[in-house]
Order: C-alpha cells, then sequence, then structure tokens
C-alpha cells in the first residue's frame, strides 16, 4: 500500500514533488546510485522517470475536475426534486448535474492547462438547454457551477449563464486517432444517480487514440468492498477517486482528500471463486446472458448489480473478479462510458476487451465499435472467461434459432 497524502482538490502540485512520491512499479532501491552506474539501468531509471512524468499536470487537473464536479453532483443528489429532470430525445433522463459537471470540468481542465490546445469529447450539449424553457434550468446550473467554483475559493472567477453554454458546448469534438482528446462523461449512471444509487464521473485523456489516464469520481461508492459488505464493516465512509496513468498503476483514495492508495485487481485463478459485476438496469446488459456464462464458468455467488463505471473502480481494488457488459443488439457504446474505467482497471493489473478478445480501440471518434459485448477481469481468468462467453453467445444464437 503506498503512499501519498494528497487531497484531489488540492492545486496541481509541481512535478518533481511527483517522482519522489509515487514511484509505482519499482521499489526505490531498483534506482539506487549503485544501480545507476548499470548502462541499461540507467536507461530504464531515465525511461521510468520521463514516463512518471508524462501527463503528470493532466492527471492533477483531471482529478481536481472531477472532483469538483462530485461536489455539485453530490449537492443536486441530496436536493433532487422531480422538477430537476428533463426528458431528451433519446428519453434518458438528464438533470441539471448532468450539465453542471460537463459545465465544471469543461471549465476546470481550461483553467488548470491554460497552455494546453483543449478538446473534449462529452456525452451532453446545450440544444435542450438553448430551446424555449430551457433559461430556468440554464439559471440553475448557472448557479451550482459558480457556488461549486467559489467553494474552495481557488478560482476567482464568476461565469455567466453563456459561459456555461459554452463550456458545455465545447465537449462536442470528435476525438479520434491523432491528438490529445478529454473524454468525458459528466455523470454515468444517470439512472442510479436519479435513484441515489451509484455513478460516477468519468474523465479520461486520449493522446495518438490511447487511453494514458483516467479519473473516476464514484461519490456513493463506499470504501470498503461491495463484493463482499460482510469483510470490512470499519470502511463504511463513502465517496472514492479513483486515478490511473499509462505505465504507473491506480490509486485510490477518499474523495474528501485522503491517503492514496495503490490498488490492484483480484489474484483468483479458479473460476468457481469469482463474483460477477453487471448492469443494475436490465435494459443494459443481458442478464439472462451473464448467468450463462456464470453458469459456464461455474460460478457460485449471485452477480453484483450496480449501476455505473464504478463497476470498473470496484473490480480494479479486488472487490469482484469479472465485469460482464452485453448490451441489446443495436445498441452503440459510447467512448465516454468506458475510457476512464478501462485505464483505472488494466493500470490495477486487469484487461477489458470486448467479447472477442479484441482490446477496446477508442481512436475511432464517440463511439466505440466492438463485437457483441464487453468482459473486464484479470489475466489469469481471461481465457477461460472468453472461452465461456463464446460458448454462451453460441448457444444464445442456437436457442433464437430454435423459436
Ligand atoms: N439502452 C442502453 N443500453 C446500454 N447502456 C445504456 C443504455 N442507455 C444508456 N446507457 C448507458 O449505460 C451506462 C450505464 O451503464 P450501467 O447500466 O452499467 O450503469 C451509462 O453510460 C448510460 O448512459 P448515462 O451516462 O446517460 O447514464
Ligand atoms: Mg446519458
Ligand atoms: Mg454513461
Ligand atoms: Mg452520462
Amino acid at each position: 500500500m503506498a503512499i501519498m497524502a494528497l487531497n484531489p482538490l488540492a492545486r496541481v502540485p509541481k512535478p518533481h514533488l511527483h517522482f519522489s512520491l509515487s514511484i509505482p512499479h519499482r521499489s526505490s532501491s531498483s534506482f539506487s546510485r549503485q544501480s545507476l552506474l548499470n548502462p541499461s539501468r540507467r536507461r530504464r531509471a531515465a525511461s521510468f522517470m520521463a514516463s512518471a512524468s508524462l501527463y503528470h499536470k493532466e492527471l492533477a487537473a483531471a482529478k481536481r475536475a472531477a472532483s469538483l464536479a462530485a461536489r455539485l453532483c453530490q449537492a443536486v443528489q441530496k436536493a433532487i426534486l422531480i422538477s430537476d429532470v428533463q426528458s431528451k430525445a433519446d428519453k434518458s433522463p438528464v438533470t441539471v448535474a448532468d450539465y453542471g459537471s460537463q459545465a465544471v470540468v469543461s471549465l476546470v481542465l481550461k483553467m488548470e492547462l491554460p497552455s494546453e490546445s483543449f478538446s473534449l469529447v462529452a456525452e451532453e450539449d446545450s440544444g435542450d438547454l438553448r430551446n424555449d424553457g430551457g433559461q430556468d434550468t440554464l439559471k440553475r446550473i448557472t448557479k451550482l457551477v459558480n457556488d461549486t467554483l467559489s467553494m474552495d475559493g481557488t478560482y476567482n472567477i464568476t461565469v455567466s449563464e453563456e459561459d456555461v453554454l459554452a463550456a458545455i458546448d465545447s465537449g462536442k469534438s470528435e476525438g479520434g486517432p491523432s491528438g490529445q482528446h478529454w473524454v468525458l462523461d459528466p455523470i454515468d449512471g444517470t439512472k442510479g444517480f436519479l435513484r441515489g444509487d451509484q455513478y460516477a464521473i468519468a474523465l479520461a485523456l486520449l493522446d495518438e487514440g490511447k487511453v494514458v489516464l483516467g479519473v473516476l469520481a464514484c461519490p456513493n461508492l463506499p470504501l470498503g468492498s461491495i463484493g463482499n459488505p460482510d469483510k470490512d464493516t470499519s470502511q463504511n465512509q463513502t465517496g472514492c477517486l479513483f486515478s490511473a496513468k499509462i505505465g504507473c498503476g491506480t490509486d485510490m483514495q477518499l474523495l474528501n482528500g485522503s491517503t492514496a492508495n495503490r490498488i490492484h485487481v483480484t489474484s483468483i485463478e479458479n473460476p468457481a471463486d469469482a463474483s460477477i459485476f453487471e448492469s443494475y438496469e436490465a435494459a443494459h446488459s443481458q442478464h439472462d446472458l451473464s448467468s450463462s456464462i456464470a453458469q459456464k464458468l461455474g460460478v457460485r455467488a449471485p452477480p453484483v448489480r450496480i449501476d455505473s463505471q464504478a463497476k470498473y473502480g470496484a473490480l480494479a481494488r479486488g472487490d469482484g473478479a469479472i465485469y460482464l457488459r452485453f448490451p441489446r443488439p443495436g445498441y452503440r457504446e459510447k467512448i465516454w462510458d468506458h475510457a476512464a474505467g478501462c485505464i483505472v482497471v488494466s493500470e490495477a493489473g486487469g484487461v477489458a476487451t470486448d467479447a472477442a478478445g479484441n482490446d477496446l480501440d477508442f481512436s475511432k471518434g464517440r463511439y466505440l465499435d466492438l463485437d457483441t459485448g464487453i468482459v473486464v477481469t484479470n489475466k489469469k481468468l481471461m481465457p477461460s472467461l472468453l472461452n465461456a462467453v463464446q460458448h454462451a453467445l453460441k448457444e444464445q444464437i442456437q436457442n433464437a434459432a430454435l423459436l
């Protein structure tokens, strides 16, 4: 367990501080003066130092943006009223918190990284807010955003309604294989949010089509395990912040600022000992397919159903071993629903693929094009999991043909 006392809301620290505090995969003795006399070790140490400094200030800015957005969401969830819910064209519920969270993240990233070009691929746009009848909602969002930005006294600005609309609409980027793009789901798991259950603010950075860092703020996720709630009753605090940077591992800390701990996926090798995470919403993932896969693997535990990318965070710290996601045919996955979760899991030692075992490709624009579904687990369990998935899918097709 490591090692760094960091408040995610603290301003971006200087890079050299990070080197000394978070050398992640190697013990400090690997970089002793003696060992650095060896040229190949010296090269490895130099390349490690380079990767540790890479994206350092972007990760700090992402943690700060997601933590502030989480504060906004928590304030809204407490006070949620039926009138906060609007209807979008796709009929999914959108709240002032979705818009407010997106505006806060966009504004904070721009303020924290003023010298960088800014491209954001995000879920929401201001269309409904600009329509007749959107005025009152926009006023409330603008107040929420200003209250949130002034909360810790760091940003001495007051934003206008136009600023908020522009901040939301800066999320219209198409992403793609070149350059850097932020990827944001301002509230992932809106249904969970409205129910008072799990949701996440999910923010990642793509560089040349690859996810290089990710942050998941999960305001309602307990610090203790959700896979086995009896196991750790002392840890009943809630609000977790997961953060991962390429080549540097995954950390978890309390959202209100606490020691960050290095986390790892479970090391279990026997599928029978696995527990499975899936969507709470049956409309989002085929529960019958998951239970067929579970049966083939000999999994004994009942599935754990929770909303949002909180599942990726919980899996990254070993609460469960497998996450299965099989949307109904025709549903197209968006990159903001998986980018942050994927790196949080992969840097914790796990792996996320589509149902055919292909890596997820975030370089194709706003959508993820993939084979059938998404499966996530540790490296040991993946071969048997993919085998069970292929059998279950084949069986599903055969059964459909018999009908
Ligand atoms: N019909 C659907 N099938 C699959 N996923 C959906 C569907 N509608 C919305 N989603 C998205 O699925 C994710 C929630 O997944 P889960 O069921 O695992 O909590 C969210 O990103 C949600 O969007 P949103 O970000 O608007 O909440
Ligand atoms: Mg949505
Ligand atoms: Mg989402
Ligand atoms: Mg969302």
